[in-house]
């Protein structure tokens, strides 16, 4: 039988060395459904992807993933099962060519056979890798290697992907492309879970947003809700934004 949830997390509590940066999260994101997770920095964002991805392990609570519980399983556990962590740091490797870094990327059995096919699906979602096949990462602009972060979780062949701050320090025209190609992805079957700072970028992709203010998640507003930006701004970020 086919779950209506891809990932249920249920009562996280996470963090680092002696202190818990989550206090007890909760979420869901059904199959099909693209959900975003808005708030300051610093607050728990990325942990919650590492909690969620086996990079951490949480101290208490669940995390299932298309029906089975992956809390404390290693990080290549969890990318076996299908959920693909693309981390916001820039974790290509330097000297390598794009062309070698997405054929790495299909490294696990289950995504080996798909290798082919998924490496022309990435290639025309993101043309520009087609043309910069032989450059090596390091000569990447910041915009070439979120594409090539982007692809290379999709070589993985994901039954659900979960972006970390896919748009830092892009500009407006190339986070339009990259929403678009983001759409294309979600509308192959992949759920999403984005991390986001751009609110509008959220709004604009995501079916239903989580609010994280403190390690915990504060508010979930759905897609088509009246959403005041600026408050929501002002809330989350002080002053200056209202
Ligand atoms: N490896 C680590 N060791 C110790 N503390 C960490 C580690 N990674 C993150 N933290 C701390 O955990 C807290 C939450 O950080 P996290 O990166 O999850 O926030 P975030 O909401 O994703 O922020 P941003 O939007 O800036 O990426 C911060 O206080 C941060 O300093």
């Amino acid at each position: 039988m086919t779950p209506d949830l891809a990932l249920e997390v249920s009562g996280v509590r996470a963090g680092y060395d002696s202190y818990d940066v989550l206090m007890g999260v909760s979420l869901k994101v059904g199959i099909n459904e693209r959900v975003g997770l808005f708030g300051p920095n610093g607050h728990g964002k990325t942990t919650l992807l590492n909690a969620i991805s086996g990079v951490i392990k949480p101290r208490v609570g669940n995390v299932r993933f298309m029906g089975d519980e992956i809390a404390g399983k290693s990080p290549q556990a969890v990318v076996d099962r299908g959920l693909i962590h693309v981390p916001q740091a820039n974790l290509l490797f330097p000297q390598m060519e794009v062309m070698e870094t997405l054929e790495l990327a299909a490294f696990c059995k289950r995504a080996k056979p798909e290798k082919s096919a998924n490496l022309d699906k990435v290639l025309q979602l993101f043309p520009r890798l087609k043309e910069r096949r032989r450059q090596q990462c390091k000569t990447l602009s910041g915009g070439e290697r979120q594409m090539l972060s982007i692809g290379v979780g999709l070589m993985c062949a994901p039954k659900m992907l979960m972006l970390d701050e896919p748009t830092l320090g892009l500009s407006p025209k190339l986070k339009d492309e990259l929403a678009v190609a983001i759409g294309e992805i979600s509308q192959t079957g992949i759920p999403l879970l984005l991390v986001e700072q751009d609110i509008s970028f959220v709004l604009s992709l995501a079916d239903r947003m989580y609010l994280v203010d403190h390690g915990e998640i504060t508010r979930e507003v759905s897609k088509g809700q009246d959403v005041d930006h600026e408050q929501i701004m002002q809330m989350y970020f002080g002053e200056e934004h209202a």
